[in-house]
C-alpha cells in the first residue's frame, strides 16, 4: 500500500539550523527548540512537511459523522492516523509521536483546575471514536484502543495548528481580491450560523501536526511565527513555515505565540493560557517589558505619552513612556476602578448593538460619549441625552484594551450600526482611530520598531481598512470623500504589506 504523497517522515538531523533540549532553567516548560545560527525578522527558519494533515487525500477520503462530538478535523486525523496502523506505513514515527510529544495542554494539574471537565470529555470522544470505528471496520486487522485515541487527541490538542479560511482572509491582496465578497459580509449582518455553515465547516477544515513545530514554546512577545499557506484549493502538501519577526542570536529559543490576542491585558492572558497547560513568565507577562495595552494618558502637564504598568526597580507602577512620570497609588486605584465601571457598562454596550431595541438612552449616550471620545469626527446626537456623560473614559488612553476592542467590536461586527448612527464619517473616525491606536501602543514599546512591524493585529486591521477603503471608492462620488478614502487606503496598504513581508516573505 503507498501512500499519496511521499511518506511523511520525522528526523530532526534534516533540520541543522534549530536543535532540541530540555530547558534546565525553567523545568515546567520541558523542552524547546533552539537556533543553532543567527536569524534576522523576515527569514525563514525552517520548512517542515506535517505527519498528519486533513489535507492528505487519505484523510479527506474520509467522511466525518456527525454521530461523534468529535470535532470534523480531528475525526480526519484519527482516520489518517488508523490508515497509517491498518497499512503498516510510519510506525516508528506514530510510536514515538504517542510516547514523546506533550499532552500537558489535557493532562497537566493547570490544564485540569482551568477546565476540569475537558478531559473526562476527551476520554468519552476517544471511546466512542474507538466504538463507532471498529463497528464501521469490522474486517480490519488493525484496532484502536481508547488510551491510544485519547492521548493521541490529547496531543493534537496541544501541538496541533489549524488553519480555516477565514484566518486566510487577510493574507490575499485586499485591492485585487476581486471575488472575494466577504468585505459585503463583514459590513452587513451576518446571517445566523445553520447547516449550510456545517457543510463549509467540513470543506475547509485543515488541521494538522508537525513534529518539529510542536517542539515550539510560547511567548506573548514571541520571535517567530508559524505560516501554513492555504492548500486546499492547489492540492499541494501543506507545508509549515517558521518565520522569524523578532532578531535571533545563535542560542535564543524559538518561541511563537499559541492566541491571536496580542491586544489582551495580561490577566486575560494568563486565563486563556491556563487552559493549554501553563502559565506565562514571558518578559511581557513578567512585567519586564510595558503592558502596553492598559494605557492611561499621561497627567503630566503638556505631556502626549501614555502611562503602562511596567516593572521598575523589582516594583509594579504605571510609567510614562515619554516623560517617565509614575501615576501614584491613588491614580492607579483610581483607573482600576474605571476599568471594572467600564467592564460592566459593556453588557449595556452589547445590547445596544447587538440590534436588540433600545431601551435605555443611557448606553446610546455612553456608546455616542466613546466614540466621539477616542473617533473623530462625530456628528452630534440629533435629540438631547437624558442622562449625563460617563466621567471614567478620559484617563483612559486610546490604546487601551479596553477601548480597542469597543472599537474593534464596534467596526468589524455592528458596522451597520455605526453607519446608521454616524455615517460615513464615524466609519473613517474609527478606521483612523484604530489604527493610530495600534501604532501607539506597539510603537511606545520601544524595541527597534519591531513590534510595530510585526503585530498581526496591526496587519489584519490594515486588510480591512484597505478592504473598507475600497469598497467606499467603488460608491462615492465627490472629490473630497474620494480623497479621503484614498489617504485611508493608502496608510492601510503600507500596514498590511510591512505585515505580509514579516509573515510570508518568499524564500
Ligand atoms: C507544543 S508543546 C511545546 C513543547 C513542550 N515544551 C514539550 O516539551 O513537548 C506545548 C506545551 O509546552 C509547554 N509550554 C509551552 N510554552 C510554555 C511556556 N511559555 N511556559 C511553560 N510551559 C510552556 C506547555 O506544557 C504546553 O502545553
Amino acid at each position: 500500500m503507498s501512500f499519496s504523497h511521499s511518506a511523511p517522515s520525522f528526523d530532526i538531523s534534516s533540520y541543522p539550523q534549530v536543535t532540541v533540549r530540555s530547558l534546565d532553567n525553567d523545568e515546567r516548560k520541558g523542552r524547546g527548540l533552539f537556533a543553532s545560527t543567527a536569524f534576522e525578522p523576515g527569514q525563514l527558519i525552517l520548512k517542515e512537511r506535517p505527519i498528519l494533515h486533513t489535507a492528505y487525500p487519505e484523510a479527506r477520503a474520509f467522511t466525518p459523522t456527525s454521530d461523534l462530538e468529535i470535532p470534523y478535523d480531528w475525526q480526519r486525523l484519527l482516520y489518517l492516523y488508523a490508515f497509517y496502523r491498518t497499512h503498516n506505513l510510519q510506525s516508528g514515527v506514530l510510536d514515538g509521536i504517542l510516547t514523546e510529544l506533550s499532552v500537558d495542554g489535557v493532562c497537566s494539574d493547570l490544564a485540569r483546575d482551568a477546565d476540569p471537565d475537558r478531559e473526562r470529555e476527551f476520554r468519552e470522544w476517544a471511546d466512542d471514536w474507538v466504538e463507532w470505528y471498529n463497528a464501521q471496520n469490522a474486517s480490519s486487522q488493525w484496532r484502536p484502543t481508547s488510551e491510544e485515541m485519547f492521548r493521541l487527541i490529547a496531543i493534537l490538542e496541544t501541538n496541533s495548528h489549524s488553519r480555516d479560511e477565514d484566518d486566510m482572509r487577510d493574507l490575499r491582496d485586499p485591492r485585487t481580491d476581486a471575488a472575494d465578497t466577504t468585505n459585503v459580509a463583514m459590513f452587513s449582518n451576518l446571517p445566523v450560523p445553520g447547516e449550510e455553515e456545517e457543510e463549509e465547516e467540513i470543506k475547509d477544515e485543515a488541521c494538522g501536526l508537525w513534529v518539529i513545530a510542536s517542539m515550539l514554546n510560547h511567548s506573548c512577545l514571541p520571535n517567530c511565527t508559524v505560516f501554513i499557506p492555504p492548500t486546499k484549493r492547489s492540492g499541494a502538501e501543506p507545508m509549515l513555515y517558521l518565520r522569524c519577526i523578532r532578531p535571533v542570536a545563535a542560542g535564543d529559543e524559538l518561541l511563537v505565540s499559541y492566541h491571536d490576542e496580542e491586544f489582551l491585558p495580561t490577566l486575560d492572558r494568563r486565563a486563556m493560557l491556563m487552559p493549554r497547560g501553563f502559565e506565562c513568565h514571558c518578559a511581557l507577562c513578567e512585567g519586564a517589558v510595558r503592558e502596553y495595552m492598559r494605557g492611561a494618558v499621561c497627567p503630566g502637564p503638556g505631556c502626549d505619552g501614555i502611562c503602562c504598568p511596567v516593572k521598575v526597580g523589582g516594583q509594579m507602577g504605571w510609567v510614562c513612556h515619554l516623560c517617565n512620570g509614575v501615576l501614584s497609588d491613588r491614580q492607579v486605584s483610581d483607573l482600576e476602578a474605571k476599568e471594572e465601571q467600564w467592564m460592566s457598562e459593556w453588557e449595556h454596550i452589547l445590547a445596544m448593538t447587538l440590534g436588540d431595541t433600545p431601551t435605555d438612552q443611557c448606553t446610546h449616550l455612553l456608546a455616542y460619549q466613546v466614540l466621539n471620545h477616542y473617533s473623530q469626527p462625530f456628528p452630534p446626537p440629533s435629540q438631547p441625552l437624558p442622562c449625563p456623560p460617563p466621567s471614567f473614559l478620559s484617563p483612559m488612553h486610546p490604546t487601551h484594551s479596553h477601548i480597542y476592542t469597543f472599537l474593534k467590536f464596534i467596526l468589524f461586527e455592528n458596522s451597520v450600526w455605526l453607519r446608521q448612527h454616524f455615517g460615513d464619517d464615524g466609519v473613517r473616525g474609527v478606521l483612523r482611530a484604530m489604527l493610530s491606536a495600534v501604532q501607539t501602543a506597539l510603537g511606545s514599546l520601544n524595541d527597534g520598531g519591531n513590534s510595530v512591524n510585526v503585530s498581526e493585529e496591526r496587519r489584519v486591521l490594515g486588510y480591512w481598512v484597505v478592504k473598507e477603503a475600497e469598497r467606499q471608492l467603488g460608491r462615492v462620488a465627490s472629490v473630497d470623500d474620494r480623497m479621503r478614502w484614498e489617504s485611508i487606503r493608502e496608510e492601510g496598504l503600507v500596514i498590511w504589506q510591512v505585515g505580509m513581508r514579516y509573515l510570508c516573505s518568499t524564500d
